[in-house]
């Protein structure tokens, strides 16, 4: 049977109408393949040609020629950023020897690769025979485990797990944005086929995964093998927020050079919607099949194509970009004097720095526990040689310790742990952290309904508020059976399944195989008390392989007990650890290396965590976990309204030099710029300055009841209506009430400062003004019930 004919490149427009089948396809490819570089289909076509000319040894030059000339290939993509600079580049070109860690990298490996055919058919059996399918495997995970919350972690430190992944890696599919030839028959070498064997749930044929873009590389025995690419620079540096290319950095900032672009909803800074952006790479890359976003909301746009994948997500993503755009007004307040481009990277280099903290100082411990964190602080930074290398006695040399690349058991395995974590239905939260509303996973991939509805405070809120389930092997049924379930259909596809496919198509080590290597590594074997005890279960699921040596990686990683105060066991731990270190010391703009920031800069970051920023950026903050990744109840509190923690003291940036001097953005060029500062581009319209500060321009809409932001202006509705939040929504906002304004607000208010209170006070009632009763409110309830 053929199950996808067709599925043509994702143009803007497409979405709309597909088939379920092609709903999934096309979410999942949103979560694979990245943006802005259109020549990805190019590389990864030539790639493809260079392997098989050396596979099918038609080849007549030597084997590291031809390695040389693929990695030309991968690495043609331009350079995003100027090496001279002394911020970091967008791409993470120039931080390491040899470009390491840039975009378009392959990955590297701990262990060798174990591939069928010893290149690149997907692993077998040791045999030779075949593996049981994954998705046999999936079901038997799920039918010999317990799935229990955990004691020590709230959701959150799941999200985050995502947050950092979409940082880091981003490995795109060898067809891009091509037709999709799996067909369950076997024979498109693209596919990789999940074979079903009557399905208590999934009524397709089977499942697929369209392979990873790979180029040539050469094993420890000097054999030809194939190797993954990592799309996005490797090292943590806010690539969710800017984007990895110029033109897409670019697109993102607003047009007075600093901040990023934001629309205002219900008063709420939230990210651009898609249709902000007059640019079909965007619309094409960020849109989204209405048979997930089904309640037609706007797309949102941020620096990773994955932002809509969930509400939380997405939720994270605001966070970051309106720290971004409070750091840039601080930055402006305090040195008058520096121009538009020193105001926007020292506040990017104020967010990766936050990241970078939150991640070392909050997240890590509490992932590889006491054990992991010894490693962590024992080694590296000058303290061993951070060089050290490790041959495995097959000939494999895995790199070195302060090597910033991608490993690949990292990226196909151990950092998706998480996946195990994430639970059936996500949270908002109100002020005093009591849920506001519940929604279910499975309705809401790629569909932004609860962030709109609730806002990214309630959301985060949620988020902080809600269980993760402990890190074992049974998933919840929304990402075992459901994962991008579209509106029309009682199921979607196996997450599981699809991680231990990918392993395998990515020919990674065993498990056994990586278990030994970490085991007898002089620094990570300490994190071992002899073999590594498994949970519940685990013989009957071992029982699957005719040979303990054939077991996925990933279930023996999600099978593990987890180390002391750690969520992971010692083999996810070791590899977990081997990445942060080497994401550390490998990075030049590490926030703690001592020629990045000033002392009193860095002892600024180190008093920041996740709920201040929260604190900082979120509208309806009370108090929150101190640690938002721990599990609520489990530790102090903060209060958000205390000045120090809602707070951003940037005073260490001071700069003497830029006390006086032109104003950012005003470079002698001819700028209009409305009474808060924002320029207004009038670029391509034929307005006057004053028109367009009078919201009297196409393209140019600012609310000036909230500091000027963006709003967006749906087709063929006018820009005093969408003020007014008159525009006909989409169902989904006819819930909306006249906000009132409660006791306890009025409370709160106490604690607050003047300008506080009449922000507070500006928020409340420029909200909703659309009711259920509104004409446009009736007019949707009639075309949808809502
Ligand atoms: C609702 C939550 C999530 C969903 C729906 C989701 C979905 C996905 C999907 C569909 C893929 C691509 C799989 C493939 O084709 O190989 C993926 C990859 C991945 N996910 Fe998740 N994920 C979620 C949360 C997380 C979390 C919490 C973590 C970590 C803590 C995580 C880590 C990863 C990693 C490391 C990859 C590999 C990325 C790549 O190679 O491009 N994910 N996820
Ligand atoms: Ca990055």
């Amino acid at each position: 049977m053929k199950l996808l004919p067709t599925l043509l490149a994702s143009s803007y427009g497409m979405e709309r109408g597909l088939s379920p089948l092609q709903a999934i396809m096309h979410a999942h490819r949103r979560v694979r393949n990245g943006f802005t570089i259109p020549v990805m289909d190019e590389i990864s076509a030539e790639n493809e040609r260079i392997l098989n000319q050396v596979f099918n040894e038609r080849s007549t030059e030597p084997l590291d020629v031809m390695v040389e000339r693929a990695v030309n290939v991968t690495e043609s993509f331009e350079r995003q950023g100027n090496c001279g600079s002394s911020f970091p580049s967008l791409d993470g070109s120039c931080n390491a020897s040899n470009d390491k860690g840039r975009s378009m990298k392959a990955y590297t490996r701990l262990v060798s690769a174990n591939y069928c055919n010893g290149r690149d058919s997907p692993r077998c059996a040791s045999n030779g025979g075949q593996l049981p399918s994954e998705r046999a495997i999936s079901l038997a995970m799920r039918a010999n485990t317990q799935r229990t919350m955990s004691n020590d972690v709230s959701y959150a430190f799941t999200a985050w797990g995502q947050f950092i992944t979409h940082d880091i890696i981003q490995t795109p599919d060898v067809l891009g944005s091509g037709d999709v030839p799996c067909d369950c028959s076997g024979t498109a070498p693209q596919c990789k086929e999940i074979s079903l064997d009557n399905d208590p749930v999934i009524t397709f044929p089977c499942l697929f995964i369209i392979r990873s873009s790979s180029q040539l590389g050469q094993s420890g025995q000097g054999t030809p093998v194939r190797e993954q690419i990592n799309q996005l620079s490797a090292y943590l540096d806010a690539t969710t927020v800017y984007g990895f290319t110029t033109k897409h950095r670019k697109l993102l900032t607003a047009s007075d050079g600093m901040h990023l672009r934001m629309q205002s909803v219900k008063g709420e800074h939230f990210l651009p919607s898609v249709n902000m952006f007059n640019d079909n790479g965007i619309k094409d890359k960020f849109s989204t099949s209405s048979a997930l976003n089904d309640k037609g909301h706007d797309e949102l746009v941020a620096g990773d194509t994955r932002v809509l994948e969930n509400p939380l997500l997405s939720s994270l993503h605001t966070l970051f970009a309106r720290l971004h755009n409070n750091a840039v007004d601080q930055l402006r307040a305090i040195n008058p004097g520096w121009n538009k481009e020193r105001v926007f990277e020292e506040a990017r280099l104020f967010v990766i720095g936050v990241m970078k903290e939150i991640n070392y100082s909050e997240h890590l411990p509490l992932m590889v526990g006491n054990p992991g964190m010894a490693v962590m602080n024992n080694i590296g930074r000058g303290k061993k040689n951070k060089n050290k290398k490790r041959t495995n006695p097959d000939g494999h040399v895995p790199p070195s310790q302060d090597d910033p690349s991608i490993r690949n058991e990292f990226a196909a395995a151990a950092y998706r742990f998480g996946h195990s974590m994430v639970p059936d239905n996500f949270k908002s939260a109100n002020t005093d952290m009591s849920q506001k509303r519940s929604a279910k996973l499975e309705n809401n991939f790629f569909d932004p309904d609860l962030l709109f509805r609730d806002g990214a405070g309630a959301c985060l809120r949620g988020m902080a508020s809600m269980e993760a389930a402990k890190v074992g092997g049974h998933y919840a049924e929304a990402t075992n059976h459901k994962l991008f379930k579209p509106n029309t259909l009682s199921h979607g596809v196996d997450l599981l399944a699809i991680n231990l496919a990918r392993g395998r198509e990515h020919g990674l080590g065993t498990y056994n195989a990586l278990r030994d290597w970490c085991m007898n590594h002089e620094d990570y074997g300490i994190m071992y008390n002899g073999l590594p005890s498994m949970q519940n279960g685990w013989n009957n699921i071992r029982n699957m392989y005719n040979n303990d040596g054939d077991i996925d990686l990933y279930v023996g990683l999600l099978m593990e007990q987890p180390m002391q105060n750690a969520q992971v066991g010692p083999t996810a731990g070791c590899i977990i650890v081997d990445q942060f270190l080497a994401l550390r010391d490998g990075d030049k703009f590490h926030h703690e290396n001592g020629d990045v920031f000033s002392s009193a800069q860095l002892s600024t970051l180190k008093g920041w965590t996740l709920s201040k920023a929260l604190c900082n950026a979120m509208e309806g903050m009370g108090n929150i976990q101190a640690n938002m990744f721990k599990k609520s109840g489990t530790g102090p509190t903060i209060n958000c309204n205390s000045r120090n923690m809602a707070g951003m003291n940037l005073e260490a940036w001071r700069d003497d030099s830029a006390q006086s001097g032109a104003p950012a953005g005003n470079e002698g060029e001819d700028v209009c710029q409305d009474r808060f500062g924002n320029t207004l581009d009038l670029s391509g319209t034929d307005c006057t300055c004053k028109q367009a500060q009078k919201n009297k321009c196409p393209g140019i809409c600012r609310d000036p009841r909230n500091n000027g932001a963006e709003v967006a202006v749906p087709e063929g509705c006018t820009c005093k209506q969408a003020l007014k939040n008159r525009c006909p929504p989409p169902a989904g906002f006819c819930f909306h009430k006249k906000q009132k304004f409660n006791s306890k607000q009025f409370a709160a208010m106490a604690s607050q400062t003047a300008n506080e209170q009449l922000r507070t006070l500006a928020q409340a009632f420029a909200t909703i003004t659309t009711s259920r009763n509104s004409p446009y409110c009736r007019e949707a309830r009639g075309l949808q019930k809502v």
